[in-house]
């Protein structure tokens, strides 16, 4: 298998209520995701990420276009599609009256998997729930149920695991937990879809970026080619006195909360020693300094922006 995702020319327009307008949300999506990648889905709100992810799990119908999951046809073949695919979804809404365990079982009595086949305990130790195995969901805290949600997804053993923002205030101990767990499913064979709106997470995460801008994809590309392709770059000095100097034109100057001047700049246009140089000319006192990369934030903010 290639690619674990093939999306052609997909396209979705939820139909106005009520004498409402219509709401296009997907203008044409065509995006690829390779077998084996973890592969982050970012782009501003509304963008579409939802949608797209709602779409490859079945849950939303689209208004147009092709969807294969794991090779299979989402039109001709709905049952592998879907069986190919779990989705953690963004909310945490579980069923107060089932306990974890109950809660897997009847999920994948859903998708159809035999008992025999069944790894109900299995998966809650996986994800730090067998102890609460027969505690109801209303007592579980919002961590314990946001694991309680990736193991629902992962019972019927999918190819392809989405998780839909699935750190969004989850706590950092927990965060870390959940990524471990991702990376070791992942290692495992597992393709990773993820949406996050903490694109340092991304970075950390994600080997391949897609980002979505107005239901189109503007960008799709290894995490560390887009990087690479950014002009942009950050010379962070430690000055004695405060204050931001007069800058060569294209070189943007600002305090950071730890009294550090940070100067941006391109590349292309100047270089750390040519501002040093500047800076001396200018009678500022150094104490210290260093280079910074740029990161997705900067590539995300270039990119939606002309976007
Ligand atoms: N059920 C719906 N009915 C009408 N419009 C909808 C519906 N669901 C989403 N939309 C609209 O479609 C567009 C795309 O929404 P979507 O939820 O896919 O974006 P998103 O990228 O996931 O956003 P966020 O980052 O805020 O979760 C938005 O303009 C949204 O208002």
């Amino acid at each position: 298998m290639e690619n674990a995702i093939e999306l052609a020319g997909l396209r979705k327009v939820y139909r106005g209520q009520g004498g409402g307008d219509d709401k296009i949300a997907l203008e044409g999506l065509d995006l690829s995701i390779p077998a084996g990648s973890i592969f982050g889905l970012l782009g501003p709100n509304g963008a579409g990420k939802s949608t797209t992810i709602n779409i490859m799990a079945g849950l939303v119908n689209k208004t147009a276009g092709n969807v294969r999951i794991w090779g299979f046809d989402q039109d001709e073949n709905p049952r592998m599609s879907r069986a190919s695919i779990g989705v953690v979804p963004q909310e945490l809404n579980v069923d107060p009256f089932f306990t974890p365990r109950a809660a897997l079982e009847v999920q994948a009595g859903l998708y159809g998997v035999p008992r025999s086949e069944r790894r109900t305990d299995q998966i809650l130790e996986k994800v730090g729930l067998l102890d609460k195995a027969e505690a109801y969901a209303r007592t579980l805290s919002g961590g314990m149920r946001r694991r309680l949600l990736v193991a629902k997804a992962l019972v019927h053993a999918p190819q392809v695991l989405v998780l839909d923002e699935p750190t969004a205030g989850v706590d950092i101990e927990l965060r870390l937990m959940l990524w471990d767990y991702v990376r070791e499913l992942n290692e495992a064979g597992t393709t990773i879809i993820l949406t996050t709106h903490y694109l340092e997470e991304a970075e950390a995460m994600c080997d391949r970026i897609g980002i979505i801008s107005a239901g189109k994809l503007v960008e799709c590309d290894e995490t560390s080619n887009l990087l690479k392709r950014l002009d942009a770059k950050s010379l962070v000095v430690t000055t004695e006195g405060q204050g931001v100097p007069a800058l060569p034109e294209g070189v943007n100057g600002t305090r950071r909360e730890d009294g550090a001047l940070v100067l941006s700049y391109r590349k292309s246009a100047h270089s750390a020693m040519d501002l040093l140089d500047h800076l001396r000319n200018q009678g500022v006192v150094i104490q210290d300094m260093a280079t910074e990369e740029p990161h997705l934030e900067d590539v995300f903010r270039e990119i939606t922006k002309a976007a």
